[in-house]
């Protein structure tokens, strides 16, 4: 099988696990896994489509600057220089992005902080961090609507091979050295957010409840 073959496989396999989680609301979301290296091509999701939907014209072939490799009508992703800009600054070889309304509210409430931080967490091992006292701090950075800005705002937190960014109020884009890694690093994320999210509404539960206890 040719390694475009493979990669059309690998990235329909997580599409259909995204899926069956319900993260396309809307037709919201985009995934991407490099092909190649110098001169580099990668596979986008195609624009505009239903993600929950599988179809022969999911994902098309694109170069270093998004555009289309070769003749075809697909529509690479709206947001396909953000996944050129990983792909530019880092090893990485799978890029995730999803719209949650985990990761939308995590990111609206921890915004104006420019990051959320996560500690004594189990899920952060996700992230290769096994110290005890690991800490992980995820960016967060303003939903511009001009695609090039957003971009190159995204270019700035790529640091590692494997990582994650939120976009306030629109989605969070991850990426990891391969599939495997970039669906692993995107689910310990959404664990984290809706974790923090559960914690929160509980100890404002019960504030409330000993609140009343004490009037
Ligand atoms: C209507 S969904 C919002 C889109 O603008 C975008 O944020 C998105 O995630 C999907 O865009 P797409 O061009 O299909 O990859
Ligand atoms: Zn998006």
């Amino acid at each position: 099988m040719s390694v475009v073959l493979t990669r059309v496989h690998e990235l329909a396999e997580i599409k259909e696990e995204l899926a069956a989680r319900d993260w396309f609301m809307g037709t919201s979301g985009n995934l991407a896994i490099k092909v190649q290296d110098s001169p580099l091509q990668f596979l986008v999701t195609a624009s505009g489509k239903d993600k929950r939907k599988k179809t022969k014209e999911d994902f098309l072939l694109v170069d270093g600057e998004g555009n289309p490799v070769g003749a075809t009508q697909l529509k690479p992703s709206a947001e396909t220089l953000l996944h050129c800009e990983i792909y530019k600054r880092s090893k990485a070889g799978c890029s995730l992005h999803v719209h949650t309304v985990a990761n939308n509210v995590i990111s609206e409430l921890y915004g104006d902080a420019g990051k959320i931080v996560f500690q004594g967490q189990e899920l952060i091992k996700a992230f290769d961090r096994w110290e005890e006292d690991a800490e992980l701090q995820i960016p967060i950075i303003y939903n511009y609507a001009h695609i090039p800005t957003l971009a190159s705002t995204l270019g700035d937190f790529v640091k590692e091979d494997k990582g994650a960014v939120l976009i306030r109020n629109h989605g969070i884009t991850v990426w990891g050295k391969d599939g495997f890694e970039a669906k692993k690093i995107l689910e310990a994320c959404e664990f984290l957010f809706q974790y923090q999210l559960a914690l929160i509404q509980a100890k404002a539960g019960l504030l409330a409840s000993t609140g009343a206890l004490n009037n």
